[in-house]
């Protein structure tokens, strides 16, 4: 019998992201029920991160996180549910995860402990073989990168391949950047696998098979078999690759019930089922799609632009191609800025609170203190291109460039979301010919002032998902329709009426020109 409607059942949603773990549990209406996060840098600061990353070396690209660092922030998460619902309740459990980040098992525990806790057990059997992992923010790969294309034939046949030109941060590259470079953690390795695939494996008590969506972020994945390339040995130049990788499964993969580790530490049920875990933006993208032409963009740390269509087709080479999370017949489009969410926090800086934040971008132009688009790329950029760090702003009447150091705090920061939302705009004017609303989701999606922007700037309505948080809604989901088939069109969203007032809104040819001299 099915499940969904009912409220005496429970689904949980993972969400692992790069600042923070959240474990929403929803109801059999998909009602929020309770959620419990896990700040890193707050409640963690022992793991040394900012933004829940660890910076090895900045111009190299080497970007990690501490791989104990997420496995006790999920055990923090579940014992905080714990005290909060009836866990029993939980009929599925499904996850996301900060996608192309991986861990690397050196040998997975045979047996956990439920006396014990989680994070000291894989410590105590030493089950890593490398404790920082790489994460989506490296770049440290282009040279592999570059041989791997040439290997498949070039960018364009990777591209056709696998759903995406070779890509610096997704996971076959950095593999490969491992084997060459670290080959004594390489061999070391019994299984590597993508965080969504090392949570799913840590709900069943066993390796599990990586979830075919999250898996085309890796650059090893034939797309539209869901299989893994024929040669990826040869292709990363990492011998034995092919069982480090384990199997791949279906988007939809209901993998089996949750372990007795699971059972006796956190109270869930034994007949509480583990569906594949994916990527936070798939994830994202089944929370948040309410209707199929829906743009959603999610403001995390980083940004990233996504869409669902029928078809395969690509405007350009930023737009990476995956296997819908849940619609066999759909294919995921995605663009995603590095320098997101993050970069904004450190310019609203510790001293000041989001409310001012909002006020400025609510506030009326002020012709004393002109508007201006912002460039503020700490980081390099890879979305719409690759683009070098810079710091640098421009007029908004003619693109001429203005000096940054003469810049208000005010201009600089309506300056960075009026940069963030043009950019979008080009972007969705390149790929999507009709567009008529968009969804914003993430942290960003809490803030009053840059849905106004977006709305100005973007022309449509603008809606955010009734928790700021789309991806967890989107496991729970996935968590439910492994074990009961819901019907689409989950999403609860609210429209943001309001608008910003800049006093103009620059073509996007003339941000064009701006973006092209970056
Ligand atoms: N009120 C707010 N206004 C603007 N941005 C916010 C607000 N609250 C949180 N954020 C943003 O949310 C980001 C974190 O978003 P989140 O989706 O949780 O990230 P991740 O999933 O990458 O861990 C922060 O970096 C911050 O920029
Ligand atoms: O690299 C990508 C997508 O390709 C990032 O979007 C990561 O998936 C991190 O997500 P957030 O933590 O910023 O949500």
């Amino acid at each position: 019998m099915g499940t969904r409607g009912s409220k005496d059942v429970l689904y949980l949603g993972i969400d692992a992201g790069t600042q923070s773990i959240k474990a929403s549990v929803y109801d059999g209406a998909m009602q929020l029920v309770q959620e419990r996060a896990v700040k890193f840098d707050e409640e963690l600061p022992q793991y040394g991160t900012r933004a829940g990353m660890i910076v090895e070396d900045e111009a190299a690209g080497v970007v990690r996180s501490p791989v104990f660092m997420w496995v006790e922030a999920l055990e923090i998460a579940l014992e905080r549910l714990a005290q909060a619902v009836d866990m029993s309740s939980i009929v599925a459990v499904s996850g996301s995860a900060q996608q192309h980040s991986s861990v690397w098992w050196r040998a997975f525990p045979t047996s956990f402990d439920p006396n014990e806790r989680l994070v000291e057990q894989l410590r105590a059997q030493k089950a890593f073989s490398t404790e920082l992992s790489p994460i989506w923010a490296d770049s440290s790969t282009s040279e592999e990168v570059k041989s791997a294309e040439e290997r498949v034939g070039g960018a364009a046949a990777m591209q056709q391949l696998t759903g995406s030109v070779g890509t610096e941060r997704f996971t076959g590259n950095q593999i490969a950047r491992m084997a060459k470079r670290h080959p004594e953690i390489y061999k070391d390795t019994e299984r590597v696998m993508l965080l969504s695939t090392a949570l799913t494996s840590l709900f069943l008590g066993r390796p599990a098979a990586t979830e075919a969506g999250d898996a085309a972020g890796m650059n090893m994945m034939q797309l539209d078999k869901n299989v893994w390339l024929d040669d990826l040995e040869d292709v990363f130049d990492a011998p034995g690759l092919a069982d480090k990788a384990g199997d791949l499964c279906e988007a939809n993969a209901n993998l089996g019930s949750v372990s007795d580790f699971m059972v006796k530490r956190f109270g869930f049920s034994p007949s509480c089922q583990v569906a594949a875990f994916t990527g936070d933006n798939l994830a994202t993208l089944v929370g948040c799609v309410d209707r199929a032409n829906d743009v959603i963009v999610s403001l995390g740390t980083s940004d990233t632009v996504l869409s669902q269509q029928p078809t395969r087709k690509q405007v350009n080479q930023a737009a990476l191609v995956f296997p819908h999370p849940t619609d066999q017949a759909l294919y995921m489009i995605m663009i995603c800025y590095k320098n997101g969410g993050a970069v904004r926090n450190d310019e609203k800086g510790k001293d000041h609170k989001w409310s001012e934040v909002d006020e400025i971008l609510l506030a009326d132009a002020d012709e004393n203190e002109p508007d201006v688009i912002c460039i503020f790329f700490p980081h390099k950029e890879i979305a719409p291109r690759p683009m070098d760090a810079c710091e640098r702003a421009f007029r908004i009447d003619n693109g001429e460039e203005v000096d940054v150091a003469s810049l208000s705090w005010r201009q600089r920061v309506r300056g960075l979301i009026l940069a963030r939302a043009l950019s979008i705009k080009t972007h969705l004017e390149d790929c999507k010919s009709s567009y008529d609303r968009v969804v914003i989701t993430g942290g960003g999606s809490n803030s009053k002032g840059i849905p106004a922007v977006f709305r100005q700037v973007l022309g449509v309505p603008v809606f955010t998902s009734q928790q700021a948080d789309g991806a967890s809604r989107g496991a729970a989901l996935k968590a439910m329709l492994a074990v009961d088939k819901a019907p689409k069109g989950h999403a609860i969203l609210s429209e943001r009426p309001e608008s910003a007032n800049f006093a103009q809104v620059p073509a996007t040819d003339l941000y064009r020109k701006i973006e092209a001299q970056l």
